[in-house]
């Protein structure tokens, strides 16, 4: 087993990277992006070749032609000069198959071969399936059918989220890819794992004097997960009016970033050791045992028209392909409970929406305050320390804490204490998929989530899921562009708390402005 460490010179090993549902839309942003920047970083092996599968025919002009593109729009570094840019494309090819199609593999299987002797690779295979989750199973199946697996390397299976739409569809994806695959030949995608923020979550807690001893119900007041996107279901009104806020974010992306703040040390940072850690937490969730309890804790939203910087928003129920009566919620904000030792009592507050006015996620961490005797019958007020992490698009880290005010005697105010990343390193660099790519094929399954994390995410989210099919679960609206249901700040008022500002909500807050 690999021992997770800072790996950024570590070369992957020669593999094959196969890039099911080459012709799609994750392909195209960020898997091809992904597979260039880690080249020019030298991150790849020599003996490396990708061969992209789909349906549609693409000649090999063609689909060195798609990947240029791809390059040009979404990836942060440049297509190179006509001589390295042939060097790179040199090592992709493409199959046109139907994965149903066993004689298809068999031809694949040729292709491999051949592809394997012209680069030398030592027979390590890495399928990526960019693809809709009910075809896992049958790629599975045709990768064994058609011989595929039969290599002289490894063979890993890569998949994307949604992985399943409930625990029992995810029960039944799972039993299917397990018949071909060993639980760890799996790496199930979460790409906010592939985050750097959210990766140094580990280090800020664990390797911080002043912040582990802290860490505990004693001295945290509540912990506030948000991930807000401005943007609306874009192209995939289809797929997410099936899916809604819940499953599309909070069954993988909310809940992991939870289990990363809440997680107790690791004994070593062995994969296993960390997963093991971050299991015990989903399984300590605190489950809604009624619909009013699901009531009382979760607010389920859904944006209207509205108008955001100058210009005219559809509402959710106007979108391309999404049904005009649909109650599919576009936000969710939830009120939940570790139940341990550590976090008995702290309430942790997570929502995410789409169209609301920033896109942002950010962690905030909210600390008891301290006692104020001292302080009594002064006109000022100390304000909860605050350690906050902004995971993305921007990067960094802001503590706020209470000073005293320069010049004067009978004043504090609070201070920001801030480290931009973004502002040094750039946007979300590394990009999450390459980060992932690279530990897949080194065979470090840390920042992947195992099965019984995927399983336990998902009952605690059926729980909720089911609430609301039973209508106990009202539908709030929210125009676009605002910051969602207004009953969302009541699940925090109930506890003596409110939503701290996240980064460009307001001029107080630390300005990092970011468009998407
Ligand atoms: N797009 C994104 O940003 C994200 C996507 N995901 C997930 O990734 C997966 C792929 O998403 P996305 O790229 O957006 O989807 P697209 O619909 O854009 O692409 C789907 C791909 O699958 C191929 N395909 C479909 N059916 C078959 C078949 N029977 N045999 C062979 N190939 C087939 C299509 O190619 P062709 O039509 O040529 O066969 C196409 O290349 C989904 O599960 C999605 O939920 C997850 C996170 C983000
Ligand atoms: O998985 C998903 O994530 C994106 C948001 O990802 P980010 O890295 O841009 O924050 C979201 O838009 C999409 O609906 C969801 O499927």
């Amino acid at each position: 087993m690999v021992e997770k460490q800072m790996q950024d010179e570590v070369q992957t090993p020669g593999a094959v990277f196969f890039i099911f549902g080459a012709t799609g839309d994750l392909a195209r942003r960020k898997l091809f992006p992904a597979i260039y920047s880690l080249y020019r970083e030298g991150k790849l092996a020599e003996d490396f070749a990708v061969i992209g599968v789909a349906r549609r025919p693409r000649s090999p002009e063609e689909f060195r032609e798609d990947i240029y593109e791809s390059i040009k729009e979404f990836c942060r570094y440049p297509a190179g000069e006509p001589d390295e840019w042939n060097a790179f494309v040199e090592h992709f090819e493409y199959k046109s198959l139907d994965i149903n199609n066993v004689d298809g593999f068999k031809e694949l299987r040729e292709q491999t071969e051949s592809l394997e002797a012209k680069f030398n690779t030592p027979g390590n295979r890495l399928f990526y399936l960019a693809l809709a989750p009910e075809l896992f199973g049958s790629v599975s199946y045709s990768l064994r059918d058609g011989g595929m697996l039969e290599s002289r390397g490894w063979n890993r299976l890569v998949i994307e989220k949604p992985f399943g739409y409930d625990l029992q569809s995810a029960e039944h994806l799972n039993e299917q890819i397990r018949e071909v695959f060993r639980e760890e030949e799996i790496y199930r995608i979460d790409h906010y794992l592939g985050k750097e923020m959210v990766q140094n979550i580990e280090v800020i807690r664990f390797g911080n004097a002043f912040f582990e001893p802290l860490w505990n119900n004693k001295h945290i007041a509540n912990v506030q997960i948000t991930l807000g996107e401005t943007v609306g279901v874009e192209e995939r009104g289809g797929y997410y009016d099936h899916s809604g806020a819940l499953r599309d974010m909070g069954q993988n992306h909310m809940l992991q970033m939870l289990t990363m703040i809440a997680m107790e040390p690791p004994s070593r940072l062995f994969p296993e050791d960390i997963r093991d850690e971050k299991v015990k937490v989903l399984r300590s969730l605190r489950a809604f045992t009624s619909d009013e309890e699901v009531s009382t804790n979760v607010v389920r939203g859904q944006y209207t028209e509205g108008e955001y910087r100058g210009k005219q928003l559809p509402g959710y129920r106007q979108e391309d392909k999404v049904d005009p009566e649909s109650n599919t919620e576009t936000y969710f904000a939830a009120r939940v409970f570790v139940d341990n030792f550590r976090w008995a009592g702290v309430p942790f507050y997570i929502r995410t929406g789409k169209r609301l006015p920033v896109k942002t996620t950010e962690i905030v961490v909210e600390f008891k305050s301290m006692p104020s005797n001292v302080y009594l019958g002064k006109k000022y007020k100390l304000e909860p320390n605050l350690l906050v992490i902004r995971v993305n698009p921007m990067e960094g880290i802001y503590i706020k804490i209470n000073a005293k005010k320069p010049g004067s005697d009978s004043e504090i105010q609070p201070l920001a204490m801030d480290f931009c990343q973004s502002c040094m390193i750039g946007i979300n660099s590394p990009e999450a998929y390459e980060r992932l790519l690279h530990d897949a094929a080194e065979g470090d399954s840390t920042y992947f989530t195992r099965w019984d994390e995927v399983a336990t995410a998902w009952s605690f989210v059926d729980r909720i899921a089911a609430a609301w099919a039973e209508n106990h679960g009202e539908l709030h609206t929210y125009p676009a562009g605002t910051w969602g249901p207004e009953a969302t700040g009541k699940l925090l008022e109930q506890d003596g708390f409110h939503w701290w500002p996240v980064n460009g909500q307001d001029e107080d807050s630390v300005v990092w402005q970011v468009n998407n």
